[in-house]
């Protein structure tokens, strides 16, 4: 019933898996107002509710009884349906002979959690501030139906329990499952299992971490599959037939801070595009990228073999950028456009100009679409649709979003990709992606796949130029 569990019942150490976050790959992210209409279609579809919070909390209590290992539970359960979840997840581990201790917070306030509760045979013990504690919590106090934060006196008696293995029941209570407010849970979670899909809260900063292991319960919603986790990286050999041109020609152009665009030629060449040139490059990092001075790399812009260009890297704002951003746009080639290059080109974007990748980080962001508010996801998408172009909202939550709503969420990445110069390789694979032809969008989740599996493999002292030295 559960995805995403790994190999996490496999390790010796509870402790070790505990410290992992993980997210399950290619899974689908849903907001609360997405979450209910799924349950209505569910409902319409001839699967009652109390069928889907019997699956929850059936799912909830395999998780409870492999995370116990026999050690006694404590389940606290609030008013709405995270809190039916809770009650149906007692009866049943106590069906399977586990220690099972209830506290409720408040009476069960929908009907769905009424006939939870009572059918839940065992003492309900009211959440106080003397709660004995256990070796597992579960947190099913409050879903995706938090309306407002946890009072202090609710979060004080949650904090009681730091330090105990939590599994939070769809997001640790607390959290906005939308990912619009930062409210921190009181009580982080070890492991989060999302119910029917993953919530944006679950990949965004700065809830993300306090989830732990998220897992997922699918409990038969049919989830849209609109806004997904990264999925995993496609397999990557070149077809028996493939020559250089073939997998794609990348054209780099280079500014005053030549070793930028050294690192996303040499990030295309590694990512598998079998041309690269360079302009007026500085020293290169491979000897095979070729680097051509400026006149004999404008002449290639009508090449018609070349697959993708990438401009912005080492370029700082200011006439020359914007010069090189106009010839590039007017070569209409498809784009890869970092930094400074985005504010340079956004006037002109989507004006019958080719297929385009932007990456942003924060900051770059933040200038270039100074009025956006919402969500990380709903700003990726509102940049994405005003620009006609596809955005990978750079960060430790990465998010990449298209301009027709899909949405990819890359939590979590890798830590080691904090560093300097790692920006400019990952526009040079965005090259290489968009070389090959096809989707924008899939060619920008499959750069950022390939980035973060790259710093993974890699680890610590990761600088960015190990991202692309070696094929390994
Ligand atoms: N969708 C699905 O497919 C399925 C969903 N399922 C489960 O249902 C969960 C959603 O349930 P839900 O909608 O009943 O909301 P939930 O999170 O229990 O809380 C609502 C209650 O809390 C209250 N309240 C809110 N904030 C508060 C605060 N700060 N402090 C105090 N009170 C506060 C609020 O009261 P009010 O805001 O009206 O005052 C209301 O009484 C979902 O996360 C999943 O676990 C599964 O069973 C099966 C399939
Ligand atoms: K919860």
């Amino acid at each position: 019933m559960t995805k995403g569990w790994g190999n996490a019942s496999k390790s010796k150490s509870p402790q070790a898996w505990d410290r992992r976050m993980t997210v399950p790959a290619d899974a689908p992210i849903l907001t609360a107002d997405a979450m209910r209409a799924a349950e209505a279609a569910c409902a319409a579809a001839g699967v009652s509710l109390s069928e889907l919070m019997e699956r929850a909390g059936a799912a909830v209590a395999d998780v409870a009884w492999r995370m116990a290992a026999g050690a006694p539970v404590l389940i606290l359960c609030g008013p709405g349906n995270n809190g039916g979840d809770g009650y149906v997840a007692a009866r049943l581990l106590k069906a399977r002979g586990a220690k099972v201790r209830v506290a409720a917070l408040a009476p069960p306030a929908t009907d769905l959690a009424r006939a939870a509760r009572a059918a839940w045979d065992g003492p309900v013990e009211a959440f106080a501030p003397d709660t004995a504690p256990a070796p597992l919590i579960v947190d099913a106090l409050f879903g995706v139906g938090l309306t407002r934060p946890l009072s202090d006196e609710w979060s004080a008696m949650l904090r009681r329990f730091a330090g105990r293995r939590v599994l939070a029941v769809d997001v640790p209570s607390g959290i906005e499952s939308d990912g619009l407010q930062d409210w921190l849970p009181p009580l982080p979670a070890a492991v989060t299992l999302a119910l029917g899909a993953l919530k944006p809260a679950h990949l965004l900063l700065p809830t993300a971490p306090a989830c732990g292991r998220v897992l997922l319960a699918p409990i038969g919603i049919d989830a849209e599959r609109r806004m997904r986790t990264l999925p995993p990286l496609p397999p990557e050999t070149p077809t028996a037939d493939a020559h250089k041109f073939s997998r794609g020609m990348v054209l780099v152009r280079a500014g005053p801070m030549k070793g930028a665009a050294g690192l996303s030629a040499a990030a295309a060449l590694r990512a598998g595009a079998g041309y690269v040139v360079l302009e007026d490059g500085g020293p290169a990092p491979l000897s095979a990228i070729i680097a051509e001075a400026p006149a004999a790399f404008r002449a290639r812009l009508d090449d018609p073999r070349v697959g993708a260009i990438v401009v912005g890297p080492g370029f700082p704002a200011g006439d020359a950028l914007a010069a090189a951003v106009g010839e590039v746009l007017d070569a209409g080639k498809p784009l890869v456009l970092d930094a400074a290059a985005i504010g340079a080109a956004l006037p002109r974007l989507g004006k019958g100009t080719a297929a385009a990748i932007l990456t942003p980080h924060e900051g770059e962001f933040a200038r270039a679409f100074p009025d956006l508010r919402g969500s990380k996801i709903e700003r990726a998408l509102a940049a994405a649709r005003r620009a006609q172009a596809v955005v990978i909202y750079k960060g430790a939550d990465t998010v990449i979003a298209a301009p027709d709503g899909r949405v990819v969420a890359a939590w979590p990445g890798s830590p080691w990709l904090a560093t300097a110069g790692t920006g400019d390789v990952l526009a040079g694979v965005c090259g290489a992606m968009l070389a090959r032809g096809g989707d924008a969008f899939d060619a920008a989740v499959a750069a950022v796949g390939w980035h973060i599996a790259r710093a993974r493999s890699i680890g610590r002292g990761l600088v960015a130029d190990d991202l692309v030295k070696t094929a390994k």
